[in-house]
């Protein structure tokens, strides 16, 4: 088994030495900038003006201009959209790092299809959370971690794995494990399992069950409860104890049904089309089409996002969640909710 990092394997202290920079204040901004003040270490944002510089200031941070904060500090963690990385390092990183600096990557795309090179006077790293910002945060609030993977890519100062565990266990990592990678296994693995298991493979999985049962002249009601909201549930005990235990709980004829029918739906054919999708990471081929599709500015990006609003799962789910005040509320509402509240204490 691969050798798994826990608190007790970690030097804190060669990271509480530094200073950090938090470059970006969304999903995985805001969440390591707070856990790793939470955890003991000194941290800045580096931002552009606007929503995330109030949300940073809000929450208490220092927050100065991207190239401000490289200046002031010696790691910096660059936590914009990939696609946006290569033109905000070039402006507003590059001309101002030093010497023996760190900069810090939480996913390997930029890095491993050489979009961005660093200078050879700097140390490269990269820790890279298996799960969404919010639940970095909220996982952590709740006393728990989300599991990371680190690599180091450049290693100038000769401390470059220990400032990389630091900060790995400032965001709560080292609660759940840390394991060693490279960029290219991180960048494959990570698009490969958001594109066929996480986000593609079950959005897609629950459309075509929802179709599936509607088209059928099942109620949407129904088809919405059966493949959508249950989904949670069944994912919920397979995060506590695998697939067993997802069997455990459900009946013998759910489980005698799994047997013969699951792998009739997830055939040969499908673990062919997944490997399709690997060799297209591997090739570069994803990266490139992701590129030029953000040169044209997104035109099918957008028009899939408009139609997909609109499928009828959507819809349903919306006026039946409605209906489920204990379902946690979608995270943009809960921030919209957020604002008009400072909004409205601001105003007294
Ligand atoms: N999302 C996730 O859960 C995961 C993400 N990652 C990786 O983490 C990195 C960050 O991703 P993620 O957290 O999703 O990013 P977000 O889309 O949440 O980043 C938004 C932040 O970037 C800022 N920003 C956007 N455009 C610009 C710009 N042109 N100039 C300056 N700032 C800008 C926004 O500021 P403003 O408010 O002003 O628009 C905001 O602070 C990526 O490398 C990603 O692959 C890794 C694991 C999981
Ligand atoms: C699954 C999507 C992800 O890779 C993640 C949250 O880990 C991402 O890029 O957002
Ligand atoms: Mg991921
Ligand atoms: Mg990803």
């Amino acid at each position: 088994m691969a050798k798994v990092l826990y608190e007790q394997d970690i030097d804190t202290g060669v990271l509480q030495a530094k200073k950090v920079a938090v470059i970006g204040y969304g999903s995985q901004g805001h969440a390591h900038a707070l856990n790793l003040r939470e955890s003991g270490y000194d941290v800045i944002i580096g931002v552009r003006p606007g929503k995330s510089q109030k949300k940073a200031e809000d929450d208490g941070f220092t927050v100065k201009s991207v190239a401000e904060a490289v200046q002031e500090t010696n790691v910096m963690m660059f936590l914009l959209p990939d696609e946006l990385q290569t033109g905000v390092y070039e402006k507003s990183i590059k001309p101002h790092l030093k010497e023996g600096d760190s900069l810090a990557f939480a996913h390997g795309f930029n890095v491993h299809f050489s979009q961005i090179v660093p200078p050879d006077n700097v140390n490269v790293f990269m820790v890279a959370p298996k799960g969404p910002g919010h639940i970095v945060r909220r996982t952590y609030e709740d006393g728990g971690g989300v599991p990371s993977l680190y690599a180091v890519h450049q290693d100038v100062s000769g401390d470059t794995r220990d400032v990389a565990l630091g900060y790995a266990q400032g965001i709560g990592s080292a609660r759940a494990g840390i394991l060693k990678t490279s960029f290219q296994e991180e960048t494959e693995s990570d698009l490969f399992g958001e594109q066929a298991v996480l986000c593609g493979g079950m959005t897609s999985l629950v459309k075509a069950g929802f179709e599936t049962l509607t088209e059928a002249g099942y109620q949407p009601e129904v088809a919405y409860f059966e493949c959508l909201h249950e989904m949670k549930m069944i994912v919920d005990l397979m995060y506590e104890g695998g697939l067993e235990n997802v069997r455990y709980s459900i009946s013998d004829t759910a489980q005698w049904g799994d047997f013969v029918s699951g792998d009739r739906v997830i055939n040969e054919e499908t673990r062919e089309r997944m490997k399709d999708v690997l060799s297209e990471i591997q090739s570069g081929e994803f990266a490139k089409g992701w590129i030029s599709e953000n040169q044209a500015n997104r035109p099918m990006y957008n028009a899939i996002n408009e139609k997909e609003k609109n499928l009828e799962v959507e819809k349903v789910g919306r006026e039946l969640r409605d209906l489920m005040p204990f379902v946690k509320q979608p995270l943009q509402a809960k921030e919209q909710t957020k604002q008009k509240d400072v909004k409205a204490h601001v105003s007294h």
